[in-house]
């Protein structure tokens, strides 16, 4: 069968400075964090300040099929009503490449009584899981996945006793939260501890004890890499989500790749997430540092790494090797993308990304198309290139649609034109 042909949208370069307001949209992280803990809360809560887009839309839909009622009073809200349980919904809970809902989901699915069946679309098959399903395997939950990556399956007993749980987070940050939080729904008190050092992005947990204290969780860290949940289950409250620090990276970038003048509406000391640290480094621009370490930004990892392409020196990316288990081999798509702007520009070297940058880039015309492996961030990173260097066009547009469907809207009233599929 013959694929059909991708979409492609080119970005047409400009000298002007892009100025003018553009508020990012909802956090996704938040927002998937709140859904999952309202949903568990008894009582109604009030979202606002939600990101509405395939990843939210996914953890919405699977917690309506477990029997909680969402309601979308408007574009950023969303009303959860529940009576604190998960019911076993009638099929498998499908939830494309939204990595935060499918591991989330995977630890609260524990808490039904039935069974439950997390999948996702064929990247998210390719994303591991193990380390969180033997963790919960460990706890007594009976949970299994062959390809070690989703279709999960999960035999809930309707909660489960809690203890002690060791967790290996190098893979991903979200097999901790996905425990920490069903963590207060056990029957008592649960320890998550990690294995080794190696965790990707710490502050995405933090993000996680956040929210769930803000609905009533008591967590205490006895020990550094250890927390000790309370079995206090939730309580229903009005939650206002911040504005999106990954998104807000890209915002960032146009502006100093332009000279221009973006007001986001919130000043970058504002978020609390992870990404926001990638601020300080994007205002260096164009003299960032020769090493960046992006475990703890790595969802800016793409954003910088176009940016490094203009910068004055070479910029080597270090920290980064979890990128490969994105929703592409993120490593591989950058390096990839930005050789097909010029040979050489981005080149891997074992796990690391090394730009070889050159401000000359700017102004010139250098036809490449950017596979982005149905990537949001791909797509979104390699935008910045085209507002600089003529000819670059990207694949697959629509994906922005994972975590920022607005994205080409957004850059379209800050003047940026476009040729082709705007979708
Ligand atoms: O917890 C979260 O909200 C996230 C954690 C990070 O993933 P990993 O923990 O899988 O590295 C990040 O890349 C993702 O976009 C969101
Ligand atoms: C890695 C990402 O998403 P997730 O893991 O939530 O699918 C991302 O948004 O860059």
């Amino acid at each position: 069968m013959t694929q059909p042909a991708l979409s492609k949208l080119t970005i047409l370069p400009t000298t002007a400075a892009l100025t003018g307001r553009v508020m990012p949209p909802g956090s996704k992280s938040i927002t998937n964090r709140a859904l999952l803990v309202a949903a568990l809360a008894k009582g109604t809560s009030r979202l606002s300040g939600a990101l509405k887009s395939d990843d939210t839309r996914y953890m919405a839909q699977a917690l309506r099929d477990m029997g909680v009622a969402i309601d979308e009073p408007d574009a950023t809200s969303f009303i959860v009503t529940s009576d604190g349980r998960l019911k076993a919904p009638a099929g498998p809970l499908f939830l494309g490449n939204a990595g935060t809902a499918t591991r989330f989901l995977t630890a609260a699915a524990a808490l039904v009584d039935g069974t439950v069946v997390v999948d996702g679309d064929e990247h998210m098959r390719k994303r591991p899981i193990l380390p969180l399903v033997e963790a919960l395997t460990r706890l007594g939950v009976a949970i299994s996945a062959p390809s070690g990556c989703p279709p999960v399956t999960i035999q809930g007993q309707g909660g489960f006793e809690g203890g002690l749980v060791e967790v290996d987070g190098g893979l991903s940050s979200q097999y901790v939260s996905a425990l920490l939080m069903a963590g207060a729904c056990a029957r008592n008190p649960v320890d998550v501890v990690l294995t080794g050092q190696e965790i990707g992005a710490r502050g995405y947990v933090d993000l996680t004890l956040a929210t769930m204290r803000a609905f009533g969780a008591e967590v205490s860290e006895p020990a550094s890499g250890g927390w000790r949940i309370a079995p206090t289950g939730y309580a229903a409250t009005d939650y206002l989500i911040e504005p999106d620090a990954s998104a807000a990276t890209y915002l960032w970038a146009a502006e100093v790749l332009t000279g221009g003048a973006i007001d986001l509406g919130v000043p970058a000391s504002a978020f609390t997430q992870p990404d926001a640290r990638a601020h300080e480094l994007i205002a260096a621009f164009p003299n960032l540092p020769a090493e960046i370490d992006g475990s703890q930004m790595q969802d800016a990892v793409p954003t910088l790494a176009v940016l490094a392409a203009f910068n004055r020196t070479p910029v080597r990316f270090t920290g980064i090797a979890n990128l490969r288990v994105k929703e592409c081999d993120r490593v591989a798509a950058l390096a990839q993308g930005l050789s097909r702007i010029r040979t050489g520009l981005g080149v891997e070297e074992g796990d690391d990304l090394l730009v070889a940058s050159d401000p000359a880039l700017a102004g010139q015309t250098l036809p490449a198309e950017i596979d982005t492996f149905a990537d949001h961030r791909i797509a979104m990173s390699f935008a910045l290139a085209g507002l600089k260097i003529g000819g670059v066009t990207i694949l697959d547009p629509g994906c922005v649609a994972k975590t920022y469907p607005d994205y080409w809207r957004a850059l379209g009233s800050l003047g940026v034109r476009f040729e082709g599929d705007v979708p």
